[in-house]
């Protein structure tokens, strides 16, 4: 689909061919708005720092932090992060056992302690804030991320609309909320020597500032610290939460599924599945990829924008055009997927589609150079908490409500969440043969 406003072309990609074209062919040709060093328009470029998105500044910052910080070595020092976070969870939801629960809020939650966790070393409430403050401030920075603006359409003139329509202070606005919090946390930290092996996600930051980088011509300021924070804190915090909603959202309306996918991690027979268990639950993981198909939590990727002439199908494509890959569409269409809109895990039984980016009509996690770094520390938290979920509870309907009442319609914005919270009841299950191994 290819629109014209203003100066600015906006292409809408809606098949995997189209998507393998932009995302690696023409990957060079079409960046995003620099984002890994601070979310497009949120970001710090307005502040001093100017992160050409495919700069030697922008191309840095992302390699030091797939190094640092999304390494699968770097992910492995959090997990007792995520083991207490886990214990307290499966608390919580047994003190709930036959009362409804807003499980949406729920796995936000959880999402979010952990992140913070990683992040600050610290709690929601150690931090000085509560969880529905911190919740509010995220979700008004990921609605201006999500929200088109007039500078978007009309390159030149578009700031004049937006300030006059207020979009341009519910930007700064939310900079600003993110900013003072960030440097509440760093003046800690700079207070403080961590101990050995308890260093945090800042803790790290800071060091790299410290440090020399290997490029001499490279500074890792303070405003990338704070930018790279604010990235893993919009991209990370919701869209964990948003897929393990959509997932037991699907489960609860199939339970042929559920009870499948129960049995499967209740075979184990553990009180409490570990990061160690995931690799034998086969299905599970099918389940998992099976939600991210059909509600993928970023549905049209982070906006590319493209720097030269290319061609692109039948297409001319000249720079500065908008292209956003709708791979929500993607992940639905009946080119690729047998009776596409059924909830069918087993359809990746014989098949080698993962979401890792090699195939494109699976994408719930973009691809290419920008594609989402965080999926390690994401399918380890997404796949812990589903098992635990699905081993230690039985999950029923809110009464009166029937399969056919769960709300699966999407909000709009960003990231995909379910139009309405998902409210289930959990019924704790005692397995008669518990038996740690
Ligand atoms: C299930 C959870 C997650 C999903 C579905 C997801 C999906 C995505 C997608 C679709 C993108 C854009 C990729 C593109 O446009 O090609 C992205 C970018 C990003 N994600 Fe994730 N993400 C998840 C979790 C995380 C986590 C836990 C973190 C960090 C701890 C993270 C960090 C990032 C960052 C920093 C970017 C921006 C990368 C860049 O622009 O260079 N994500 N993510």
């Amino acid at each position: 689909m290819l629109l014209r406003f203003g100066r600015l072309q906006t292409i809408v990609v809606s098949s995997a061919e189209a998507a393998k074209e932009v995302l690696k062919v023409h990957d060079l040709e079409c960046c995003s708005r620099p984002s890994l060093a601070g979310l497009a328009r949120l970001s710090y470029n307005n502040h001093d720092i100017s992160f050409s998105p495919y700069g030697e500044h922008w191309r840095q910052v992302r390699k030091i932090c797939v190094l640092k910080l999304f390494s699968i070595k770097s992910v492995e020092s959090f997990k007792f992060v995520r083991d207490e976070e886990m214990d307290f969870l499966i608390c919580s939801l047994k003190e709930s056992s036959d009362s409804p629960v807003n499980l949406s809020e729920m796995m936000y939650s959880l999402m979010a302690s952990v992140t913070l966790r990683t992040a600050f070393g610290k709690r929601f409430k150690e931090c000085g804030l509560d969880n529905d403050e911190f919740e509010d401030i995220i979700h008004r920075a990921v609605d201006v991320l999500g929200s088109f603006t007039a500078s978007d359409l009309f390159p030149y003139v578009g700031w004049i609309i937006d300030r006059l329509s207020g979009v341009h202070a519910r930007i700064e606005r939310s900079f600003h909320e993110l900013d003072e919090f960030y440097n509440q946390v760093i003046d800690e930290h700079l207070k403080r020597t961590p101990e050995e092996g308890k260093e945090d996600i800042v803790d790290w930051l800071l060091s790299i500032e410290r440090s020399e980088y290997e490029h001499a011509d490279f500074q890792f300021t303070r405003d990338c610290t704070k930018a790279v924070l604010r990235d893993i804190f919009l991209a990370g915090v919701d869209t964990g939460a948003v897929t393990l909603s959509w997932a037991m959202a699907e489960l609860a309306k199939n339970f042929r599924v559920m009870k499948k996918v129960q049995n499967e991690v209740r075979d184990l027979k553990k009180e409490k599945i570990t990061e160690n268990d995931i690799h034998q639950l086969q299905y599970l993981k099918m389940v998992i990829k099976e939600s991210l198909r059909l509600h993928p939590p970023v549905p049209l990727l982070l906006p590319r924008e493209s720097i030269s002439h290319f061609k692109l199908a039948n297409y001319e494509i000249s720079p500065k055009t908008l292209i956003q890959v709708n791979v929500w569409a993607i992940g639905r269409d009946p080119k690729y997927w047998q009776n596409p809109e059924e909830f069918f895990p087993e359809r990746f039984s014989d098949s080698s589609i993962d979401y890792k980016g090699q195939h494109f009509e699976l994408l719930p996690f973009g691809a290419g150079r920008r594609g989402c770094p965080g999926i390690y520390t994401a399918m380890t938290m997404v796949e812990l908490t589903l098992a635990n979920l699905l081993n230690c509870f039985d999950w029923k309907l809110p009464n009166g409500m029937r399969e056919s009442d769960i709300d699966m319609e999407e909000g709009s914005g960003l990231t995909a969440h379910k139009n309405s919270a998902l409210k289930l009841v959990p019924v704790t299950y005692h397995c008669p043969s518990n038996i740690e191994i």
